[in-house]
């Protein structure tokens, strides 16, 4: 028989399709409750920037939708697809942690390459690394690279996939004036061509340019901050 919150969630929506939809979702990680019943609606192509104090919950809340994490209760569709469904999210949505989620003895264009393989994509791995300033890094082993310069390739590798779907954790962390503002530009682009952004940053002012919609994590619960701008 067919879940009733499941089906619901496929109806076809009044608005806009959405590329996230979460209703009553929990998830627990050891003795702690982390997200309380979370509702969440966010229509193809749009922009969100998430917020909260350290340990609010934005990376679990990412990794869910990333399917990294599975709820405790609740339900959702990434992309049309049951949250559950590990396979068919992953291809469509691509989580950058906020540790860059590099492969450390692999080079810049390697870590580069490798990502477009596992989508099955092609792609142009060395102007990705000018892009971002990194053309001396191409043939480096990532844990040579500085923590601004993986972010900086991390960013390159977001936008040379370029999923439906893209999840930033911090982006803004570790960069300086310049990498910033590259960031602005790069998430702009992604923005502009129709991928879903959601970017958890302590930066509203910056990442607020790029995925406009704040929402505010506290105490497992997630509401509309209008006061982040
Ligand atoms: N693997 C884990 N096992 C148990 N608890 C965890 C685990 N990972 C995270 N937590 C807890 O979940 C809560 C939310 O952590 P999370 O990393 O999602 O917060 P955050 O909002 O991203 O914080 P920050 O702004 O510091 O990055 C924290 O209290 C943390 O201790």
């Amino acid at each position: 028989m067919a879940d009733p919150v499941l089906s619901a969630l496929h109806a076809p929506q009044s608005g806009a399709p959405h590329a996230v939809q979460l209703r009553g979702v929990w998830l627990r990680l050891g003795r702690e409750v982390v997200l309380r019943g979370l509702d969440l609606d966010v229509p193809t192509g749009s922009g969100v920037t998430l917020l909260g104090e350290n340990g609010a919950g934005k990376t679990t809340l990412l990794r869910l939708i990333s399917s990294g994490l599975k709820p405790t209760r609740g339900e959702g569709r990434i992309l049309g697809f049951d949250l559950r469904d590990g396979r068919a999210v992953r291809d469509g949505v691509h989580l950058m942690p906020v540790d860059a989620g590099l492969y450390p003895d692999l080079t810049g264009e390697e870590n580069l390459n490798f990502a477009l393989q596992m989508h099955a994509l092609k792609g142009d791995a060395a102007a990705a690394l000018q892009r971002v300033g990194l053309e001396r890094a191409a043939a480096r082993r990532v844990r040579f690279l500085s923590a601004g310069m993986r972010k900086r390739l991390a960013l390159a590798r977001a936008h040379l996939l370029a999923r439906p779907i893209t999840l930033i954790d911090e982006p803004f962390a570790n960069l300086d004036e310049a990498g910033r503002q590259l960031t602005i530009d790069l998430l702009g682009d992604l923005a502009g061509r129709g991928v879903t952004l959601l970017i958890a940053a302590h930066e509203p002012h910056l990442a607020r340019q790029v995925a406009p919609r704040a929402l505010r994590l506290a105490a497992g619960i997630l509401s509309e901050d209008d006061h982040g701008a």
